[in-house]
């Protein structure tokens, strides 16, 4: 669904913040990860076409993006982390815009701002950043578009609704759409991402699915440090550690660890797949 094609941009001339990447993503729930200031906004931005490569290409369906054809418009929806709102209510913005969209559901847009106890008759420039954000994110997930970008959704939202997002997501991400998620919060998206990639200086670190990683790493506590860790944290208790999945043992991933492991040693974990 969305191709990079060896995309060289940066914001200055000569300083590039990436080199020659190249990234396929397909269905399912993704995850970018990376350091403040890697580049996670910049990528997302190419991919919508808000910014134009100065080399590559990024298309959405097989349409280069940056040509911004109506016909695409409505294909993907891109919540920024911040947003200018308008005077008008929730339910007044919900729909003028969702009219572009052709399978927004007002029956899951007010369903979603139930689950995150948001007053659709409210005024969006008159409730808190974390309530614009809830409306924003209740709106984006009900218009089904097949693909959704969502840069830092959690950032501003309490712990409640953490947890109402992520079942929100989950009911609503089909095996045909695409949500893109890019966040430093690892821990807010565990056991709902399908897909992790990792981005650190302009270079894609990781780039796997979650089973890839389940049958390739096993993630294990212990009271001693194995002699066969990749990357180990010694805590209270003793060591978290991610060895190499020998005899394929089904294990969950932390992403935390694995995320910390992919920026220390990234040439371990790179090996793990002959890379
Ligand atoms: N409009 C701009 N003009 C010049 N430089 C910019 C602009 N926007 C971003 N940058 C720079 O480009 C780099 C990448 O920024 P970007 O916002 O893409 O990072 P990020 O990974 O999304 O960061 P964060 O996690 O803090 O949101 C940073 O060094 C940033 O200072």
């Amino acid at each position: 669904m969305i191709k990079i094609e060896n995309i060289s941009y940066g914001y200055k001339p000569k300083q590039p913040i990436f080199s020659d990447i190249s990234l396929k993503v397909g269905s399912g729930i993704y995850g970018l990860l990376g350091e403040n200031g890697v580049g996670k906004t910049t990528l997302i931005h190419l991919i919508c076409g808000l910014l134009f490569p100065w080399k590559g290409e990024c298309s959405i369906d097989n349409s280069n993006s940056a040509r911004r054809s109506p016909e695409l418009l409505n294909r993907y929806f891109f919540l920024p982390e911040e947003m200018q709102m308008p005077t008008e209510s929730i339910y007044q913005f919900a729909a003028r815009h969702s009219v572009f969209y052709p399978r927004f559901s007002r029956k899951d847009f007010e369903q979603n701002l139930e689950e995150l106890h948001i007053d659709g008759k409210q005024k969006l420039s008159a409730v808190s950043y974390g309530q614009q954000k809830k409306a924003m994110l209740a709106y984006a997930l009900a218009l089904h578009t097949p693909l959704t970008l969502l840069d830092e959704p959690t950032n501003g939202l309490d712990i409640t609704s953490r947890q109402a997002l992520k079942r929100i997501i989950s009911r609503t991400v089909d095996d045909e759409s695409t949500l893109f998620i890019s966040t430093h919060q690892a821990h807010d998206f565990e056991n709902l991402l399908d897909h992790l990639i990792i981005l650190s200086e302009g270079e894609i670190l990781l780039n796997r699915s979650l089973d890839e990683i389940s049958e390739r790493l096993l993630f294990v506590r212990t009271a001693y440090l194995p002699e066969d860790s990749l990357y180990s944290e010694q805590d209270l208790h003793g060591y978290f550690s991610i060895l190499p999945n020998e005899e394929g043992e089904e294990n969950t991933p932390d992403i935390e660890l694995l995320y910390k492991a992919v920026l220390q040693v990234p040439e371990k974990i790179k090996m793990i797949w002959n890379e």
